[in-house]
């Protein structure tokens, strides 16, 4: 499929804006150009929205989360949206391949990845299908009380509108991890997603009008992040922001939502660490280490990118990780097979080969990549880059690099490689590879992390919470706490006593 896809050029589809169940240009006329990182050609459009559509779009996220007093959407069951949802991950399975050229073509990423994702995006439809059913049987849950006269519930309510700004490295994937937790719960969504890579998000919402939500439940915004995301993340009627990007960007969503108390929860940055121990079985950890690294060609908040090695084992390790990674096929990401593609635009790429010389003239050592391979004339492509010697000290080993580059450096007790570890401002993610299980645990519970991946790296379920401590955010995506990111709870509290309340002398006494 892919390959016959790459001889008849695939067509991005031309689409408008998706406010209250229709397409609609944006108010101004401008459009932003969908570029291909693989050959740097422009392959289409997307709207560029401004406040104005902003405002659209709220306005009938609003109307349409309190139409008819929610019967039909957020008071409805958990149940009847479920089948909304399990409508569109059907609908995402019959075009999986489809969708995955469309996110390939945007993004740049490998083709296998890409429907490895879409099968993703339908799994986590699914699953919230599944939550939002079994929300239904826990509304109404008793709290226990220490006093006979009372008796307390609670209901579990969709938190209203709610802002969902997501980044291009998983353009679907992160859109979905947001999406189908918030129409599960009953929230009106408004999706911005990156001017980068918005044509599957656009795609999705082409779905979710044939499954038939109700117009307005579900709106996208495409734009650029100041003229689109900014007025969204600051309006008086959203009333949530779910935002998942750089930490700069992050921290201005969280100061736009003060300024009303405004929550939100944010998935930012990171530079994770994986640990390696001289007792782990070389081949098998070299691989983890490279796909924490280079999978999504090294675009992942969560990738692995800091490399620990224990010392006696370090020159092996490093030769086959070196040999190995630069065999790593790279090219067009549309053809099978193809492990490492371009990264998503000029910009990271410029920024990535700084970031790769800076390291080596800081000191470190390039071991292999550092460049566009020769044999690619064209296209935002970086060779996988392993950098050794490199020190704490050193940009690369503290910076988010967010590309194909791979910073190792060494340790020789297990007390040091966690405090080298932990010595950073980011703790998305962390990793251990031992055969030792007692040590695995000592590791994983030493980490300074929100996911810890023993004898592995990267794998992710969507059962499992996820995101980050310190500055790498807060907030769980995924799993029962996804949900509760767009519930609000509610206590219900009723006195049930036939007696008075008896605190006041009654009127009569006095
Ligand atoms: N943690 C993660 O998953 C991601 C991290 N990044 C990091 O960020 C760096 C820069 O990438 P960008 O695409 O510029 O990330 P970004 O954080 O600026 O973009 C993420 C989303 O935020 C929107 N946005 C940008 N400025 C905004 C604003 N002022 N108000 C509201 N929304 C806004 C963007 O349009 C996009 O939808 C990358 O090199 C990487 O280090 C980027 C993407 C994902
Ligand atoms: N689908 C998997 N396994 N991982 C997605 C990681 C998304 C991120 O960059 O945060
Ligand atoms: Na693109």
């Amino acid at each position: 499929m892919a390959d016959a896809a790459a001889a008849a050029p695939i067509v991005v589809p031309q689409r408008q804006l998706f406010i209250d169940g229709n397409w609609r240009p944006p108010r101004k006329g401008a459009h932003i150009p969908v570029i291909n990182p693989a050959t740097e050609q422009i392959i289409g459009e997307i709207p560029g929205a401004t406040s104005e559509d902003v405002n659209d779009a709220v306005k009938a996220a609003k109307k349409a989360f309190l139409h008819n007093k929610g019967q039909h959407w957020s008071r409805a069951t958990g149940e009847a949206r479920g089948k909304y949802l399990r409508a569109i991950a059907d609908k995402v399975t019959e075009r999986k391949l489809w969708l995955a050229e469309l996110e390939t073509l945007d993004c740049g990423k490998p083709i296998d990845e890409a429907v490895w994702d879409m099968e993703d995006v339908a799994a986590c439809f699914e699953y919230y299908a599944g939550l939002a059913e079994k929300l239904d049987e826990i509304q109404y849950a008793p709290v226990e009380l220490p006093l006979q006269n009372y008796k307390s519930n609670i209901l579990k309510e969709p938190i209203g509108v709610v802002a969902l700004i997501t980044p291009w490295n998983y353009p679907l994937l992160m859109a979905t991890w947001k999406v189908a937790p918030a129409l599960a719960a009953g929230c009106a969504v408004i999706l911005k997603p990156s001017e980068l890579a918005s044509v599957t998000c656009l795609e999705l919402a082409s779905i979710i009008q044939e499954v038939g939500i109700p117009p307005g439940i579900f709106n996208v915004i495409t734009g650029f992040g100041p003229a689109a995301g900014a007025p969204l993340a600051a309006h008086e009627d959203v009333d949530k922001v779910a935002f998942t990007g750089s930490t700069k960007t992050g921290r201005s969503i969280m100061e736009m939502a003060a300024r009303i108390t405004k929550p939100v929860s944010l998935e930012l940055g990171g530079k994770s660490p994986l640990i390696v121990f001289d007792d782990a079985d070389i081949d098998t950890a070299v691989e983890w280490a490279m796909f924490g690294a280079f999978w999504t060609n090294g675009q992942i908040c969560a990738a692995t990118s800091r490399l620990l090695l224990q010392e006696n084992i370090a020159e092996k390790f490093l030769k086959k990780l070196a040999d190995w990674s630069a065999s790593i096929k790279i090219g067009n990401p549309l053809e099978k097979g193809c492990r490492l593609g371009p990264v998503v635009s000029e910009s990271q790429y410029t920024k990535i080969l700084k970031y790769i010389s800076t390291a080596q003239a800081e000191g470190a050592s390039l071991l292999c990549g550092g460049k566009r391979p020769d044999h690619l004339k064209k296209g935002y492509f970086v060779g996988a880059t392993v950098l050794s010697d490199v020190k704490p000290w050193m940009q690369i080993w503290k910076e988010e690099v967010f590309g194909p580059v791979l910073a190792v450096s060494t340790f020789k007790t297990e007390e040091e490689a966690l405090h080298l570890a932990n010595d950073s401002p980011y703790g998305l993610a962390g990793a251990v590879i031992s055969k030792d299980a007692d040590r695995c645990k000592r590791v994983s519970e030493g980490l300074q992390a929100g996911i810890v991946w023993i004898n592995c790296s990267q794998p992710t379920f969507c059962q499992t919470p996820w995101g980050g401590v310190k500055r790498s955010g807060f907030g769980r995506e995924l799993g029962e706490w996804g949900l509760e990111n767009y519930l609000s709870v509610k206590q219900l509290t009723r006195y049930i006593s036939n007696e008075p309340f008896g605190w006041y002398p009654p009127i009569s006494k006095l």
